[in-house]
């Protein structure tokens, strides 16, 4: 048996109590999942869901209360546990929600609501486009019932994609497909490059579902962390030569996954070894990632479809190659999707898991998202489905993530007052982990109609990677400054000098005053030209605004600054390398009359630095 549980908390209430829990939480980790609408404030001036109808009363007795205080009493838990656990039996699959506080006639209030919501879904199914944004249909339920796609081109894309997963995983375990130069003789392991919907998925899968001996062992590169990379290319070490790589990236420019490719077919040059004999590509045709996979002859390319989203691609290739290459049976996790799929369209609500757990969700947050639902699973291997499910809500109904802390049984948070909702599988397989992404994939689409907003289009997130683009050529920008300066210093010094001061950098590199930086600490995104040198002052001149200074922070790979006080509009930032002791201050930035320094991409502390006069330096 494994379950997992979602429990809700009302975001202030669980904030004073982080620090503690955070100390306490250990391989159960919880991950906090918002479930606010975007553009809704987080607090309700007004609860929707919870508006009792007329004539209907609360489940608390008090006439006052804002049925809020779930029931207490042991008989009527017991009975209204009997009224409405929900069983999938071929799925072995158990929803209980009788911990939600909502009253007697909630369902029926609701039900014209979840109507629509459903009749959109089916609209959905049959190729609506339910993304007007890109002017896409959203299809990720074809993929596990090919017989419902809108057309047969799209069925055949399906069902030839999934052959070839199919084909080429048994040739890469078979040994029929092998690599070139390996002592092994066949692939060992697999390395998967990618972030976000491209990760957490087939991270989330292997994790639960991959045997303890795979015939293929997989890693991930999910960040643009160096220290990350290299440390998973350090230790595949020699198997390098045996290690199947998978770049996964939907839009095939992502600039994380570029730079993990990058730093991988470096080590592959470095080893002696030629990356297109072993580089995978998962991506949209005719994408970067897409075209030089062609050029460049790579093993295989398998294709991503412009209307499955990043956030639900696990059963696209994306999820399925890395799982069969792990030896999971992946029909089996097509056919739990499928046949949970079937339940979830079901208009009787209480037969519905997905329209269950949207519409718990909708009492349980006020329907504005007035509270951070925390996921708890009881099973190691499902440890990853609350990382999965937080991409999936965050992006699909836009909020910030938000951590917070609550650990304990769920008797203990029921006496706390905190409803929760548990989720039971008899066995954590193909089949039911299959389903366990398609309740969710669904109970997130339906929310989203009850709440009015669109679960599949991605506002923000081409604008965040325009930035990315942006700030890459900024950061190029500066970086051709500092080395710059680096050379004229190794010229006068035999070992790196201690202080260096630069003018006008601000003209030098064209920058915008009004640039805002939009990632926060200490981004690398140019792995290949690491800027290397490392004085221990470096003065910028004129005052230079924090957006730019947080750009040199990312080049040098600084992981926080601290601000002189007391001295007005003067301000010494020490920016310090994670991997030096404090008393080895790798640089420290002096703005003159900078401006406040309230950015939001750095956390700030007091630190008693004398500030010196410049000529005291040299
Ligand atoms: O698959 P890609 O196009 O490389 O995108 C990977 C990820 O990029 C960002 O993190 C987006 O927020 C995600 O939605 C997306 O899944």
């Amino acid at each position: 048996m494994a379950s997992t549980q979602g429990i809700y908390s009302s975001s202030s209430n669980v904030k004073t109590r982080r620090s503690l829990l955070d100390a306490k939480l250990s391989r159960r980790e919880p991950s906090f999942v918002p479930v606010s609408p975007a553009c809704r404030p987080v607090c309700p001036a007004k609860s929707v869901a919870r508006d009792t109808p007329p004539g209907l009363s609360p489940i608390s007795n008090s006439p006052h209360s804002m049925a809020t205080t779930p029931e207490k009493d042991p008989i009527s838990l017991w009975n209204r546990y009997v009224d409405w656990l929900y069983q999938h039996k071929d799925l072995g699959l158990y929803l209980d929600v009788s911990r939600i506080g909502f009253p007697d006639g909630f369902f029926e209030k609701m039900d014209s609501k979840m109507q629509r919501a459903l009749a959109a879904m089916q609209e959905l199914e049959m190729g609506a486009i339910a993304n007007p944004d890109e002017g896409r249909m959203v299809g990720h339920y074809w993929l596990r019932n090919p017989s419902l796609a809108p057309n047969s081109s799209l069925r055949l894309q399906i069902e030839k994609t999934l052959d070839s997963v199919c084909e080429f995983a048994n040739k890469i375990i078979s040994a029929e497909i092998k690599p070139p130069s390996s002592p092994h003789g066949r692939f060992t392991q697999i390395l998967s490059i990618g972030i976000g919907g491209s990760a957490l998925g087939p991270q989330f899968v292997a994790e639960a579902l991959a045997p303890d001996n795979p015939p293929l062992k997989v890693r991930f590169i999910d960040n643009t962390d160096p220290a990350g990379i290299d440390h998973q290319i350090a230790q595949l070490g020699p198997e390098l030569a045996s290690t199947l790589v998978i770049v996964i990236s939907k839009s095939g420019g992502t600039p994380e996954t570029r730079n993990g490719l990058l730093e991988v077919q470096k080590a592959f040059r470095d080893a002696g070894l030629e990356f297109s004999k072993q580089g995978v590509a998962i991506t949209q045709e005719n994408s970067l990632l897409d075209n030089t996979a062609r050029i460049e002859r790579w093993l295989a390319r398998f294709p991503m479809f412009d209307w499955v989203g990043g956030r639900t691609s696990v059963m696209s290739a994306v999820g399925l190659l890395p799982a069969a290459l792990q030896g999971i049976d992946i029909r089996e996790m097509l056919v739990g999707a499928s046949l949970m799929d079937e339940a979830n369209r079901k208009i009787v609500v209480k037969n519905n898991p997905a329209a269950l757990l949207a519409l718990c969700w909708y009492w349980a947050t006020d329907g504005v998202g007035s509270k951070d639902m925390v996921v708890l699973p009881y099973k190691d291997s499902l440890l990853l489905f609350s990382r999965y499910l937080q991409q999936l809500v965050m992006e699909s109904l836009g909020k910030e993530l938000d951590l917070d802390g609550n650990r304990g049984t769920r008797s203990a948070l029921y006496s706390n007052d905190r409803e929760s909702i548990t989720v039971t599988v008899q066995e954590v397989n193909p089949r039911s982990v299959g389903a366990l992404i398609a309740l969710y994939e669904r109970a997130v689409g339906l929310y989203a109609y009850l709440v009015n907003i669109n679960a599949y289009h991605q506002p923000g997130v081409e604008a965040g990677k325009k930035a990315a683009g942006e700030i890459l050529a900024l950061q190029k920008r500066v970086l051709a400054i500092l080395n710059e300066a680096r050379c004229v210093a190794a010229e006068s010094v035999l070992r790196p000098p201690r202080y260096c001061f630069f003018d006008n950098i601000e003209q030098k590199i064209a920058f915008d005053a009004d640039f805002q930086q939009p990632f926060s600490g200490s981004d690398d995104c140019l792995l290949q030209q690491r800027f290397f040198f490392a004085p221990l002052l470096l003065y910028l001149s004129p005052p230079s605004s924090l957006s730019l200074l947080s750009i040199v922070a990312s080049l040098l790979s600084v992981s926080f600054i601290t601000m002189t006080s007391p001295t007005p509009l003067r301000y010494v930032l020490m920016l310090m390398n994670g991997d030096v002791s404090l008393d080895a201050f790798i640089v420290s930035v002096l703005l003159l009359n900078a401006e406040s320094c309230t950015h939001p991409s750095f956390s700030y502390r007091p630190y008693a630095f004398p500030l010196p006069s410049q000529s005291s330096l040299l």
